[in-house]
């Protein structure tokens, strides 16, 4: 079997930055470069032209994604220097026809990324029927955020056809790998490349995991465990980001200063500083659980302090938020325990037994039900809703791969207003 192709898809905005990091990824092994189709959108068939002008021995591919006037657009992409051109699979037959003759009339060949395709199988036997060149099993961005996988779709198309399949969504070196031992021969790779450190290092280890793939059986994981696992390698601001600024509680500190906090919330409802139903909720929570509790600001009376927090630490209890005041500060701050509240106060209340456990609660501006996810950090404590707690997650660690690479740029010299064109993405 011929050597499979590594193509480095550059989903980025801005030119320069993209010639630049395409460069780094050719170093790193990289053979095909894909203007992605954000690129396209952002700078044209501008982006194409310098692609051809700055590396003319390399294929380029102009990733489209073609869904009609397939002659015109195949037409724009091929005269600016395109070598491949994508199309949509799901466009209709009358727009793939059109784009086949363009791409012979004017000597490229032509992609079918099958995004969102219904039928993968039957459309790729239908598409190389029709004169298209290769297949791409593709799994969008979106898609994979919520948990759908390229190399289950690669899979599905064992056999199927003859032409060459591509592989798209997500990929990183291990899945690089298990895609070429099912039979991937160009693996595209977008993210985990272009938004590294070290764009040609990144290249160069899914060069090698194509080029040596190892069996490595998958690693079983529950999905409650991916999600804590994800919430780990991310900070608060990273899942506020993700949530496009949502989930943020106000007016928390860290009492401990520099802690990390995951877990799922055990909530708690009490009234005027009575203490009975959060040391109760201790013995409900499990080891890895966020107990949030719920005093209505009350800031003159503590509900919280030293032994319970004590008690927390020997259950395995991740961490406690209350919107309200703490007391032993000193004490808990030995025990380095993940504490966040508004305040503290020398007082306690009375454990009366006011109030519930386990009820949606509102916490610090939130609505927090049991079982959302908590992630707090000295920036705060944001709430991820339990149903979207897999996708957020993974949204987080794209946000936090974006800045290693801004961070690395800027590290080089240039400003942040620079690397992110401030100024050309102003509101019009
Ligand atoms: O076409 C694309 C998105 O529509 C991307 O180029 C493709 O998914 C590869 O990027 P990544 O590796 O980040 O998924």
């Amino acid at each position: 079997m011929e050597k499979p192709y590594l193509q480095v898809a550059l989903d980025l905005l801005d030119l320069p930055r993209a010639v630049a990091i395409a460069e780094e990824a050719l170093q790193g092994g990289a053979d095909w470069i894909e203007v992605g189709t954000p690129l396209i959108k952002s700078e044209g068939m501008a982006a194409v032209r310098a692609m051809r002008e700055r590396f003319p021995g390399h294929e380029i591919v102009a990733d489209m994604k073609v869904a009609d006037t397939g002659a015109l657009e195949v037409e724009m992409a091929a005269k600016s220097g395109a070598s491949i051109v994508c199309i949509l699979a799901d466009a209709d037959d009358a727009v793939i026809a059109e784009a086949v003759r363009a791409a012979r009339k004017y000597g490229v060949r032509l992609m079918a990324d099958l995004i969102n395709v219904a039928d993968p199988v039957a459309r790729s036997r239908e598409l190389e029927a029709m004169g298209v060149d290769y297949i791409n099993a593709h799994v969008g961005i979106d898609q994979q955020m919520i948990g759908k996988s390229s190399l289950d779709l690669l899979a599905r198309l064992a056999g199927a056809v003859q032409i060459p399949i591509a592989v798209a969504g997500g990929l990183d070196a291990a899945t690089a790998s298990a895609a070429v031992q099912s039979g991937a021969a160009i693996v595209i790779v977008g993210g985990n490349i272009i938004r590294s450190a070290d764009v040609a290092g990144s290249a160069e280890r899914i060069r090698s995991a194509i080029d040596r793939p190892e069996s490595r059986p998958p690693q079983a994981e529950s999905p409650d465990a991916a999600v804590r696992r994800l919430l780990e390698a991310v900070s608060a601001p990273n899942i506020s980001d993700a949530m496009h600024r949502k989930g943020a509680m106000t007016n928390l500190v860290s009492i401990c200063g520099r802690v990390k906090m995951v877990g799922r919330a055990v909530t708690v409802r009490t009234i005027a500083g009575d203490w009975a139903k959060p040391v109760e909720a201790i013995d409900v929570a499990g080891e890895g659980d966020v107990l949030v509790v719920s005093s209505d600001g009350v800031t003159n009376v503590a509900p919280w302090g030293e032994l319970a927090t004590l008690s927390c630490r020997n259950r395995g209890i991740a961490g406690v938020v209350i919107d309200g005041a703490v007391r032993d500060v000193d004490d808990i701050r030995a025990m380095a325990f993940p504490l966040f509240a508004r305040t503290a106060v020398p007082n306690a209340g009375e454990p009366k037994g006011l109030g519930e456990i386990n009820t949606e609660i509102a916490c610090c501006g939130q609505e927090v039900r049991p079982g959302d996810w908590i992630v707090g950090d000295e920036s705060g404590v944001v709430v991820v809703p339990r149903e979207r707690a897999y996708e957020i997650a993974r949204r987080a660690v794209e946000v936090k791969k974006t800045e290693e690479r801004i961070r690395e740029e800027i590290r080089r010299g240039r400003s942040l207003a620079e690397v992110m064109e401030l100024l050309k993405w102003e509101k019009r």
